[in-house]
């Protein structure tokens, strides 16, 4: 009875399969088989392999962006609004002081980033996302990369950016928003500023946050501190750029106190 069972053992891959669990076909013949139609591209397996070919693209397209900075914001911010010629501006300050500017590569205040890093000369990129609707990246997006997975578009986000800026917006860019405090609250990124913009849009969700949130003990003090609000492009600008020369400031002066406590234990052996 043993030997019965031995022998009906079938490998696949890692996996070991015995009894009714063996298939009828090998995974060569499968793959080799010309009819057998498109439906595994619908399966789990192949789509691992679409995420992980996302990951390997938009590293690939972002590995040497130079420094960034992410701007958010509603995707139905109206052109000639004064949010719009806020986001234009945001885009180019940031431009002139030295940095890309990454944005969701949409309509509204995602075009009005691009636009104004376009225009100042810098680059301006988008992370598209595939959406049910038609959906193109808007005219000023010079480098573009298109996601099908939100995760993976979110990971570059964090990954090639070096702050946050945050404008108006909906669940998209609260959605945005959030994920980046968490990670910097859970300390999954190094901390990195994150700015809201309009202080009269925004107050509502401060009062929310710094009230019930955190009187319930949800949040602590610390968490409300990741935030700042500012009402000018200028203004988030300064602090996102504050914030990201104080960190290189803050990793050489670390190199340095490892340089010398390298040296005096060289010295001393
Ligand atoms: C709603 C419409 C188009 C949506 N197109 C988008 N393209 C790219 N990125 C988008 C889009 N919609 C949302 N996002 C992301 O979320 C943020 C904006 O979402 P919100 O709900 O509008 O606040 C934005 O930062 C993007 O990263 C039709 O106009």
């Amino acid at each position: 009875m043993a030997s019965d069972r031995r022998i009906r053992e079938y490998r696949k891959g890692p996996v070991t399969l015995k009894g009714s669990q063996v298939p009828a076909t090998t995974s060569d013949q499968r793959l080799l088989d010309s009819d057998a139609g498109g439906s595994f591209t619908h399966t789990d397996p192949w789509r691992v392999l679409r995420i992980q070919s996302e990951f390997v693209e938009g590293f690939g397209a972002l590995a040497e962006l130079g420094p960034a900075m992410a701007v958010f914001g509603s995707a139905r911010t109206p052109v000639d609004s004064p949010e719009y010629a806020l986001g234009e501006e945001l885009g180019r300050l940031l431009v002139e002081a030295g940095y890309a500017v990454i944005t969701g590569g949409g309509p509204g205040a995602m075009e009005a980033a691009n636009r104004g890093a376009s225009e100042a000369g810098g680059v301006s990129v988008g992370l598209g996302i595939e959406l049910p609707f038609e959906q193109s990246m808007n005219d000023w997006v010079d480098m573009g990369v298109n996601f099908r997975y939100f995760f993976a578009r979110k990971t570059m986000f964090v990954k090639y950016s070096r702050g946050f800026i945050v404008l108006p917006g909906g669940f998209g860019t609260l959605d945005e928003l959030f994920e980046a405090l968490t990670l910097v609250q859970t300390q999954k990124v190094t901390q990195f500023p994150v700015v809201l913009v309009g202080k009269a849009y925004w107050q509502g969700l401060l009062d929310w946050l710094t009230g019930p949130v955190l009187a319930g003990g949800k949040i602590r003090d610390a968490d409300i501190a990741l935030i700042e609000v500012v009402d000018t492009a200028a203004e988030a600008v300064e602090i996102v750029v504050k914030a990201d020369h104080d960190r290189d400031a803050g990793a050489d002066l670390h190199e340095d106190e490892l340089e010398a406590v390298r040296g005096t234990r060289y010295d001393g052996a």
